[in-house]
């Protein structure tokens, strides 16, 4: 197995309107382990989604959704619970405004057990992220279980810690983040979206520095339209330039995109730095589709994006 991506797949009525206004939604499927999962599937990399959905209408379209994107859905389960579901709408300063249905979702009830179906020791690459971790104890418990396992096989694991205030406090997110960070080989903390509420620090070399402090062997802090903060892994600091998107449609799944890229780059055999450049053009396609999956890069458009662009590095 290439990539193992462990979450909660959900679906999504997104409103271009204020969730207290708008009365038309669109339907699609989401959540940050499958736009993630959807991903890296895209780059040719074998990727499985571990998780549980409900024995429901919204769960057999999960994973027909899945499958129809090339990611392997043996470990997409049928548990007790219902499918989780979201609406975004616009806040009326024009962020993205969540409002959750997932509470007691099959998902949420997943533990150390159902994680330990997948062939976590035949794993190159895990991704988590700090929204599964959030669900519940035991989906807490899961993360760290899968981490620790894929870790002492000799696998990789990647943790994008993907704070959501309306899921969990600050506190255990960051207890989270440092619980699983000695067995992390690279933390993508968004600054200052996760860096803020989880380190206390809106600086990117700071954000860095406290993951690595923390035991995570590199650190890709992402910055939006700033690029990213590439820091450990042996080498110098570096700044990557984000890739300009030919428009922003919406920016849901962007991190998304460029986690489950750099997951699937490395389980090729990129090295670090030429996986997170994919990373970023990964995340730039991801923004012109609506949704976390709307528009979802090939290899090819990475390829010709990346050579669109000057590059080498940029003193951070
Ligand atoms: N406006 C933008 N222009 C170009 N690239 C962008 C832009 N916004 C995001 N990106 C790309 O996506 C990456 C991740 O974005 P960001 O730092 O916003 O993460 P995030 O907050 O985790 O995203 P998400 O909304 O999916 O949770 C950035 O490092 C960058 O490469
Ligand atoms: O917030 C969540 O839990 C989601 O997974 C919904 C969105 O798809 C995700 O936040 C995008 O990053």
């Amino acid at each position: 197995m290439d990539v193992m991506v462990v979450g909660e797949p959900l679906a999504e009525f997104s409103a271009p309107a204020p969730l207290t206004e708008a009365d038309a939604f669109r339907l699609s499927f989401s959540g940050d382990a499958l736009n993630a999962a959807v991903a890296a599937a895209a780059t040719g990399a074998h990727v499985a989604l571990v998780t549980l959905v409900g024995n429901d209408e919204f769960g057999e379209r999960l994973i027909a959704f899945a499958a129809a994107r090339g990611v392997d859905t043996r470990w997409m389960l049928k548990g007790d619970g219902s499918t989780g579901a979201y609406a975004v709408g616009a806040d009326p300063s024009g962020e993205r405004a969540f409002a959750y249905m997932r509470s007691g979702s099959a998902a949420s009830r997943m533990g150390p057990a159902d994680v330990a179906r997948a062939p976590l020791a035949e794993t190159a690459v895990l991704l988590v992220s700090g929204i599964t971790a959030a669900l519940s104890e035991s989906c807490a418990a899961a993360v760290l279980h899968a981490a620790r396992a894929v870790d002492a096989a000799g696998g990789r694991v990647v943790y994008d810690p993907n704070y959501r205030a309306r899921l969990t406090g600050a506190e255990e997110a960051a207890a989270a983040l440092e619980a699983i960070a000695p067995a992390t080989a690279l933390m993508t903390p968004s600054c200052p979206g996760d860096s803020l509420p989880l380190l206390g620090t809106g600086d990117p070399a700071e954000t860095a520095r406290a993951c690595l402090e923390r035991g995570a062997r590199a650190v890709a802090v992402t910055r939006g339209a700033h690029g990213v903060l590439l820091a450990g892994g042996g080498a110098a600091p570096e700044r990557i330039p984000a890739v300009p998107p030919a428009a922003i449609v919406d920016q849901t799944g962007a991190g998304d995109a460029f986690a489950g890229t750099v997951a699937a780059r490395l389980a090729l055999g990129d090295p670090l730095r030429d996986a997170v450049r994919a990373g970023t053009a990964a995340a730039a396609v991801n923004l012109e589709g609506q949704g976390g999956t709307g528009r979802v890069a090939t290899p090819r458009e990475i390829e010709r994006l990346l050579d669109a662009r000057t590059p080498g590095p940029v003193a951070p």
